[in-house]
């Protein structure tokens, strides 16, 4: 690996990825800077998790003069909260050169957002949709544009964004650079590319598997009806620190947010229906801890960097392979650990072999925890808080009542009583969680990892989250 002040970049930036815990970078950074500063256009794809944003956002810094007012880098992204992450690790990179960053997305108000762009931002981040209606209000103004970057840009073109995005090309100089980034590439996508761009340099971050390691792959088979006491199960032994679960529709996400609340868990869903403030304030409360469980559609899945999220439960097994590589991808960041379950009814194995040749890593299978288990689980968990109480030393104001209660019971009694009292015992309230239709049956693809596509927007109306309320277009579904 290459120490950041090996490349070519100027002391301001050097310093900022010193204050981000920078200093070695990551292979895709490695494989993609030294081009993206001589101004190449690039499709790089590499892992989740490795370092794409600094990849293409630390030559972007670089090559923004901060004498110039005029916008010169253009960067898209599906959705708002990955447009606000970011804009604000591109934030962080260009802090000592003071570059000028605005995010523009959709459910925000429009007429702070041209208030901001009075201020001349440099760069700006933005979805499509959003992007588009500030050109056409003529609040936008592209014609300096020097970069422009799609980030998960294959899943921009599933999105129905490929008319946005066209029309958003057609505001940007001709001869500017332009740089495609994403953990997955299906071929479509690079059909695409090589029409917007002009001898791209391919920069894919070689490894046995589309996952990376560092994250390990379980499945449970399961009838439909099963699901949610083994998902409780799962989180009593696993104790994850955070964790997201994923569901295939937006009813499902609400229905499971909800039982998952009155089994006693601290989790919110999140879904494109939700209002943009809802959706951020979700977002916040798990990135501080204040919710352990995010349960989400596939619209968390993409991009989003949430350092804790130890687990990743699918609750239902994607549609497509593309979508489990990312949604697991959501764990296991920057070098950490992570855990995958996957779950999966019988008639849905097709689809689980068709991810694994996609992903050529096998998951292991995993026999769902018994209640014992999950009992002890909640056990364990019970004791260490009780210890870290001891340990805390802070009893005074309790040792008295502590000696009386003493004289009238016995020792291993009261202990036994506290562990209880600490102790989130299993819980059986009903809960109602409508079964989903299971997948379609499917055959393993036929023609290796290039199949996915047609499947893929075949199924799309019943997967995909509509725009309607969110302000966002969503075009090119028939
Ligand atoms: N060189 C580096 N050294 C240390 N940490 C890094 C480095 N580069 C990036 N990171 C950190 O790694 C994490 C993942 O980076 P990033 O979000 O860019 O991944 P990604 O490749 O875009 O993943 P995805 O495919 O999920 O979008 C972030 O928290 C980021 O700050
Ligand atoms: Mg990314």
């Amino acid at each position: 690996m290459t120490n950041f002040s090996e490349f070519n970049i100027s002391e301001s930036t050097l310093r900022s990825l010193k204050r981000m815990g920078f200093e070695e970078a990551t292979p895709i950074q490695e494989g993609t800077i030294k081009f993206a500063l001589e101004g190449r256009d690039i499709i790089g794809q590499a892992q989740t998790g490795t370092g794409k944003t600094a990849a293409f956002g630390i030559p972007i810094i670089e090559k923004i003069d901060t004498n110039n007012p005029d916008i010169q880098a253009l960067i898209i992204a599906p959705t708002r909260e990955l447009a606000i992450q970011v804009s604000e690790e591109l934030y962080k990179i260009g802090y000592d050169k003071r570059v000028k960053i605005l995010s523009v997305y959709g459910g925000q108000d429009i007429g702070r957002q041209i208030r901001a762009l009075k201020n001349k931002p440099q760069i700006i981040v933005g979805t499509p949709g959003r992007i588009i209606d500030h050109i056409n209000r003529r609040t936008l103004k592209l014609e300096h544009v020097q970069t422009l970057v799609l980030d998960e840009a294959d899943e921009m073109l599933n999105m129905g964004f490929i008319d946005d995005i066209n029309a958003i090309l057609e505001k940007v100089p001709e001869n500017r650079q332009m740089l495609l980034f994403s953990a997955t590439m299906p071929p479509a996508i690079r059909k695409i590319a090589t029409k917007f761009m002009k001898n791209p340099k391919e920069v894919k971050i070689k490894s046995k598997e589309m996952t990376v390691e560092n994250i390990e792959q379980y499945f449970v088979k399961t009838q439909e009806r099963e699901k949610f006491d083994i998902l409780t199960r799962l989180l009593d032994v696993h104790q994850p620190e955070l964790a997201i679960v994923f569901g295939r529709t937006k009813r499902r996400v609400d229905e499971l947010a909800q039982a998952l609340n009155i089994r006693g868990y601290l989790a919110e869903g999140i879904h494109g229906d939700l209002s943009q403030s809802k959706r951020l304030s979700v977002l916040r409360q798990f990135k501080e801890n204040k919710i352990d469980i995010l349960v989400a559609t596939d619209v968390a899945a993409r991009g989003l960097d949430i350092s804790g999220v130890s687990h990743v439960y699918n609750f239902d097994i994607p549609q497509d392979p593309e979508s489990y590589v990312h949604r697991i991808g959501r764990t296991g960041r920057a070098g950490k650990s992570g855990l995958a379950v996957t779950f999966v009814t019988p008639r849905e194995m097709g689809y689980l072999r068709i991810v694994e040749e996609t992903t050529n890593k096998r998951m292991t299978p995993l026999r769902p925890p018994t209640e014992d288990e999950a009992l002890a689980g909640q056990q364990k968990l019970a004791i260490e808080k009780l210890v870290e109480v001891v340990q805390a030393n802070d009893l005074k104001d309790y040792r008295l009542l502590a000696t009386e209660l003493l004289e009238d019971y016995d020792a291993v009694d009261l202990i036994a009583a506290a562990i209880k009292s600490f102790t989130k015992e299993p819980d059986d309230t009903p809960v109602k969680i409508t079964e989903e239709r299971p997948l379609p049956i499917r055959k393993e693809r036929s023609n290796g990892r290039s199949g996915g596509r047609s499947v893929r927007r075949e199924h799309r109306g019943s997967r995909r989250e509509g725009g309607k309320k969110t302000g966002e277009r969503r075009r090119g579904r028939k």
